[in-house]
């Protein structure tokens, strides 16, 4: 196991009726390959704020968010979002009127992804994810939750990254597709080497991590699970 992200004295705060309101306060940690991690804690406590950091999405106000050992601002925040890191919503966030296929080789012309016959490679990702080829070939609104989940899923893996970074993507599912959804999350993580990071309110959820963090006075916290 490598380290591939990491926080180093991360700060991130905002301005509120000019007091200034922090949110993290010098966090510290390392996140590896072939690891799922969770991150628990109560609304409105930064687990939010902390995937936006960790992908990219925003900026920290003081302190680094480390790429394979750079700088991700130093990457490039585009390059980082596009080429090495994938966010997967609660939402799923699909083309709606596109076929899950559609999708993943959707995401894969924007991201300009180096593979020949790229609807190949995106129905060998949605087999690996557990869609059969006539579900592959559905709108995804004729899908159920769990099956669009799992075409988010595919779209993320389909840019060849490590990381990925999901916030509540079990947050629309019953218990058992969520379980499903966290089993697979386990395999990309164990069997193909991801750093996989979770956030969710589900003590299930959390119990099925390798690692679970909490978010507790502006730090996070590893807890034994
Ligand atoms: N730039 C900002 N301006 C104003 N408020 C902000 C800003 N960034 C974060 N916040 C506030 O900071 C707090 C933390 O937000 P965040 O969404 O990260 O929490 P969360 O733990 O994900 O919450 P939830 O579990 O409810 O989704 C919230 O109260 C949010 O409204």
């Amino acid at each position: 196991m490598d380290t591939i992200l990491q926080f180093k004295n991360l700060n991130y705060h905002y301005h509120s009726n000019n007091k200034k309101i922090n949110i993290l306060d010098n966090v510290n940690f390392s996140f590896q390959t072939g690891c799922l991690y969770t991150i628990l804690g109560p609304s409105g406590s930064g687990k939010t704020t902390t995937l936006s950091l960790a992908s990219g999405l925003d900026v920290p106000r003081g302190g680094y968010v480390l790429y394979n050992g750079r700088d991700i601002r130093k990457i490039g925040l585009d390059t980082y979002r596009n080429k090495h890191v994938s966010i997967i919503f609660q939402s799923y966030n699909l083309i709606t009127y596109m076929t899950a296929l559609q999708n993943v080789v959707t995401a894969m012309e924007i991201t300009g992804v180096d593979v020949k016959d790229k609807k190949e490679r995106a129905l060998e990702l949605l087999s690996k994810v557990g869609l059969t080829e006539v579900e592959a070939k559905r709108k995804v609104l004729q899908l159920s939750g769990g099956q669009q989940q799992r075409v988010a899923i595919a779209r993320a893996l389909s840019c060849n990254v490590d990381l990925l970074i999901a916030d509540e993507p079990t947050g629309n599912l019953d218990q058992e597709t969520s379980m499903e959804i966290i089993d697979l999350f386990k395999e990309l993580a164990h069997k193909e080497n991801k750093c996989i990071i979770v956030v969710t309110h589900s003590q299930e959820v959390t119990k099925q991590s390798d690692k679970a963090l909490y978010l507790e006075k502006r730090n996070l916290v590893l807890r034994q699970l």
